[in-house]
């Protein structure tokens, strides 16, 4: 539940390379805003400037009314390899989520209260696998395992939730069902959400908004209806001569 305005934000890597150039927009709170744009079109720079792992050369981006300066325990984010402890439970893993929000003793004897624990439990509930709470992450699916790095995230309890590249090492089946699980986690929590993807079906199916990036800049900012191919196209083609916007379509 956070309003997010980002205002002409440029970040430039070294010398010269300008991932993202003048990037301005706005996402209202409770929105699922999904990032589109070619490989180094800049999509997992706004998502750590969003996450406070880096900073822009210029410009910045506001969480409600406060400046992003750093990491922050309400902002989320689930990964494309979800760094989950293989040897641990769904269970275990999800309440790591919670440690972002604790003391740094408690964080380092990794001591948890019973909000933390049904908060865990009540994000393996959304994501479909409390039954499933005491297995060994290590002998779950892929697709299980990123569901299981959603409940952690969610047990961060986050204001903002932000994924790179979520469902990138999934088949298409599994990836349609995290996205589902996604989706269901952002709308039960109204939780504003900001999620890259290159696949564009699977972005069709989801985004309520869709903002493209090409070459740092956006070049797309709309929903559904506007996402049309020659949309498409202008986000995606001739960016990279081995890619055309069929090839996106066709992953899905
Ligand atoms: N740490 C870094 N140091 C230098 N250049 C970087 C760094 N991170 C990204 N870049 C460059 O910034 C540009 C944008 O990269 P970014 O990873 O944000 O794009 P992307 O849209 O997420 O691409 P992909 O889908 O391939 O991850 C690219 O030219 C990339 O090479």
């Amino acid at each position: 539940m956070a309003k997010v305005t980002a205002d002409h934000v440029r970040k430039v890597y070294g010398e010269d390379t300008v991932a993202l150039d003048d990037a301005t927009f706005e996402v209202p709170d409770g929105e699922f805003v999904v990032l589109l744009g070619p490989s180094g079109a800049g999509k997992s720079t706004l998502l750590r400037i969003l996450n406070g792992l880096t900073s822009p050369t210029e410009g910045g981006i506001a969480i409600g009314d406060e400046a992003i300066t750093g990491t922050r325990a309400d902002v989320a984010m689930v990964f494309q390899m979800h760094y989950l402890v293989e040897s641990m439970s769904a269970y275990r893993n999800a309440l790591t989520g919670a440690l972002s929000r604790t003391s740094f003793l408690s964080s380092v004897l990794t001591r948890y209260d019973d909000a933390d624990k049904e908060m865990a439990l009540e994000a393996l509930d959304t994501v479909g696998l409390l039954d499933e709470a005491s297995q060994r992450v290590g002998s779950m699916s892929g697709g299980q395992q990123q569901r299981v790095g959603i409940a952690r995230a969610l047990t961060q309890n986050p204001a903002l939730l932000l994924a790179d590249e979520p469902v990138a090492s999934l088949d298409p089946k599994a990836a349609e069902e995290v996205m589902r699980y996604l989706k269901r986690a952002a709308d039960e929590r109204d939780l504003t959400s900001i999620v890259s993807l290159h696949q564009v079906n699977i972005a069709r199916e989801f985004g309520e908004r869709f903002i493209g990036l090409r070459d740092g800049e956006v070049v797309f900012d709309g929903g559904p209806d506007d996402l049309t191919m020659d949309v498409v196209d202008r986000i995606y083609y001739d960016s990279d001569e081995s890619e055309s916007p069929a090839d996106h379509l066709a992953e899905a």
